[in-house]
């Protein structure tokens, strides 16, 4: 007897011969015999594909808000408390890039005179993320509550407004570093460009309306040759994509000051350094070499020109960052409407004084009773320039601005804070 298996499967289910085959076959066969059956599994098929993907986004949605590093009562009453403002006439700040360095010292200045301040960082990894958590400890322990989270997340910057009614926001998050930006451009456009649009439509949309003091960059001077920088110099040759994503912010702000009333302060800050400070600037990575017996490399300008900062000491930016929050004067807009022109500014933060690369390597030197293992490179093209020089004739007159601490004070309380910090004292390994 020949079984089921010695017949060559039909071509088409319609043609088979049912009565060669076993009762149950014959159900079988017959189920796919008809078009309309088919039509029916097929219906049948998907409607189960449809509910699985939708129970499946349904779990991954509820996962995700269950996952929420913001959020709820305890959290809301942390901004509350966070944000409380112990003075007569003082204000009540949204610091964005909080547990960065300039964000640390910021916070800590208006919290110390009484100001109310709620941090924002997202604790990205361009450096090391534990230096940034030790700074978020350290504002904790004055009071101030810094939340987790990105600028490009609308429904928390709502929040936060919603919330909290602040007066003024410190924006200072961003990516900074000017060589950096050739190995991870888009990190530039995610921080620098969609954050900020981001930020700034909350402020728009928010009720009262913040007046918004932000972080632009010297570098945003590039290619200009004339000295010292001023405000009116041409700024519209940037030599990297860093520089060119704060230049947008400048160009960016302005609109959102045009449309919507936004009082808006740009300041151009030069090199900062000091204590708690970035790990990717030269000051910064120079100390931690030398320590560790590791060469340094010293970039040199065309025909061997050494290069020159107007380094500017941390405790100096955040006098220009509290200055210029005092004055900024008041946004004018209305649930997203403008009533009247609001204050655009933009000023430089800086020392003054440039020095030169292999000068600030030689006071490092002092300062460790070190010697530095030098290379010295000729300057790659990857977005560097060779000098910057700040005119503060606008930031003095406006805000007071008035720098006080030369490079060599200055580099010797950051070696100070960086042995303690690092321990080295104890030889304790620095990375
Ligand atoms: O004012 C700004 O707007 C910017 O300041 C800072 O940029 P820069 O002035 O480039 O600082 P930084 O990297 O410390 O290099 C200092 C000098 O050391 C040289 N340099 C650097 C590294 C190295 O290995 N060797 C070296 O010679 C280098 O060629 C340069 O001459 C901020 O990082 C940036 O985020 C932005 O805020």
């Amino acid at each position: 007897m020949r079984s089921l298996y010695d017949e060559p499967f039909p071509s088409t289910p319609g043609k088979v011969k049912i009565e060669r085959t076993n009762t149950i076959n014959r159900h079988f066969h017959r189920c796919f015999a008809s078009t309309t059956t088919l039509f029916f599994w097929a219906l049948f098929f998907i409607a189960l594909t449809a509910s699985y993907l939708s129970f499946q986004s349904f779990f991954v949605s509820g996962t995700r808000y269950l996952k929420l590093s913001w959020g709820g009562i305890q959290w809301e009453k942390q901004l509350r408390s966070s944000s409380q403002i112990r003075r007569s006439g003082g204000l009540s700040v949204l610091v964005t890039g909080a547990s960065g360095f300039v964000g640390t010292h910021v916070s800590l200045a208006l919290k110390k005179r009484g100001d109310g301040v709620v941090g924002l960082d997202n604790f990205n990894n361009y450096y090391d993320p534990s230096l940034k958590k030790a700074r978020k400890s350290l504002l904790n322990t004055h009071g101030i509550f810094v939340v987790d989270g990105d600028l490009n997340d609308a429904r928390l910057l709502a929040k936060l407004f919603d919330v909290v009614a602040f007066t003024h926001v410190m924006h200072l998050a961003a990516q900074a570093g000017v060589r950096y930006a050739m190995e991870n451009p888009s990190s530039y456009v995610h921080s620098n460009i969609a954050g900020l649009v981001s930020l700034l439509e909350a402020c728009k949309s928010a009720n009262p309306q913040p007046a918004i003091v932000w972080a632009s960059s010297s570098s945003v001077y590039g290619l200009n040759v004339k000295v010292p920088f001023s405000e009116s110099d041409r700024t519209d040759q940037p030599a990297s994509l860093y520089a060119a994503t704060k230049k947008a912010g400048e160009e960016i702000t302005h609109t959102y000051n045009h449309i919507y009333g936004l009082s808006i302060t740009g300041l151009r800050f030069f090199t900062v350094y000091g204590p708690w400070g970035r790990p990717d600037m030269a000051y910064f990575s120079f100390t931690r070499n030398i320590l560790q017996g590791k060469p340094i490399t010293v970039y040199r300008g065309k025909n061997r020109v050494d290069l020159a900062r107007d380094f500017t000491y941390i405790d100096d930016i955040v006098k220009g960052c509290l200055g210029s929050l005092d004055t900024s004067g008041k946004s004018t807009g209305t649930g997203g409407k403008k009533r009247g022109p609001a204050p655009y500014r933009i000023f430089n933060l800086g020392n003054t004084s440039p020095v030169t690369v292999p000068t600030l390597v030689g006071i490092l030197e002092r300062h460790l009773k070190m010697k530095a293992k030098k290379n010295f490179v000729d300057m790659p093209g990857n977005g560097d320039v060779p000098f910057t020089h700040a005119n503060i004739s606008l930031a003095r007159r406006e805000l007071g601005y008035k720098p006080t601490t030369d490079l060599q004070t200055g580099l010797k309380k950051f070696v100070r804070w960086y042995l303690s910090y690092y321990g080295y004292n104890q030889r304790k390994s620095v990375n």
